[in-house]
């Protein structure tokens, strides 16, 4: 069929990319973290690093977005083995889906049981103030209503022949994701509770109580923001928060068996309202992310030395 659109997202691909990362340094990291806009300070966080260029590193997609150093750091966040994306991609990046979820697999082979994500996104609950965190409790994911994101088959003329002729149990395709995980994951589970539970009571033990918050986050393509009628519409459409990222991580984490945790840092309030003189923008993203960022960063970091290998909570 499209023998190309697969290349370079393969199993075989994601492994040669683990390997080579395996080959460079000792860390095995247990929990995988991404950061999201002026978020990246969290990388900074781990100790005895082992860093990567995303343009070093085989098969790797580039940065493209200010706020997004498009850096791969491997350490230990207070003792635990991590290793931490500083700077994600986004659709609107103009990446095959596949490529954009690519390090979430390769996450997996090296050995990831817990992957947290965070973002930034604008607030549309109308209870939720700038600077609040918010603990991603479920998703809308817009830009899925089609197929979600490289967990559909896209096999070659050659092996679709040789499906039909030996009917094997398996697809015999190199590229197939079922060797990642079943075709049809579940969703219902994507964000696992007990880490939304320990957030909240890492989150009330740092005095956060204030601007922690839950919620549904709703992703779309981007890059442009939400028009008013978009955010009412969403908001009326049960999404607390809006932004353009994560969604698609979580899916191929959930599909290959890792645990799941997200937050969005409400970095402006989505405009709402036709009397309104706001207007959302990148560079009040970051701000806000700088203001956060510590709170954040103790946030998640604390949630780390909670998490026992074999994804238990201490
Ligand atoms: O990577 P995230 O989701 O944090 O980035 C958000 C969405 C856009 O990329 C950007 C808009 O300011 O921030
Ligand atoms: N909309 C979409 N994405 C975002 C926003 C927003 O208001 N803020 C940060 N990322």
């Amino acid at each position: 069929m499209f023998p190309e659109a697969n290349k370079g997202f393969s199993y075989e691909d994601c492994k040669a990319t683990a390997d080579w990362l395996m080959a460079q340094t000792d860390v095995r990291p247990t929990v995988g973290i991404v950061c999201g806009s002026g978020l990246g300070g969290l990388a900074d966080m781990l100790k005895d690093q082992v860093a990567f260029n995303y343009k070093d590193i085989p098969n790797f997609p580039q940065s493209t977005v200010h706020g997004h150093a498009g850096r791969l750091v491997f350490g230990t966040l207070r003792g635990r083995p991590c290793v931490c994306m500083q700077g994600r991609f986004h659709l609107y990046e103009g990446y095959p889906i596949q490529k954009i979820t690519l390090p979430i697999r390769i996450f997996k082979l090296l050995g990831v049981e817990t992957v947290m994500l965070t973002n930034a996104a604008g607030g549309l609950n109308q209870d939720f103030k700038v600077g609040d965190i918010m603990i991603i409790k479920d998703h809308l994911n817009m830009p899925g209503f089609s197929p979600s994101p490289g967990t559909f088959c896209v096999i070659s003329l050659g092996t679709a022949l040789v499906f039909i002729l030996t009917k094997p149990s398996t697809c015999p395709s190199t590229s197939c994701p079922r060797r990642f995980g079943v075709r049809f994951p579940c969703m219902s589970d994507a964000y696992d509770r007990e880490l939304q539970q320990l957030a909240m009571d890492v989150g009330q033990e740092l005095g956060y109580g204030d601007f922690l918050k839950e919620g549904v986050y709703c992703v779309l393509g981007g890059p442009s923001f939400e028009t008013i009628a978009e955010c009412r519409m969403l908001h009326k459409l049960g999404a607390d928060a809006v932004g353009m990222s994560t969604v698609h991580e979580v899916i191929i984490a959930r599909h290959c068996g890792m645990k799941v945790f997200a937050l969005s840092l409400i970095t402006n309030q989505a405009v709402t309202d036709y009397d309104s003189e706001e207007k959302a923008n990148h560079e009040e993203v970051l701000q806000t992310g700088k203001q956060r960022a510590e709170q954040l960063e103790r946030l998640v970091s604390t949630m780390v030395t909670k998490i026992e290998h074999n994804n238990n909570y201490a």
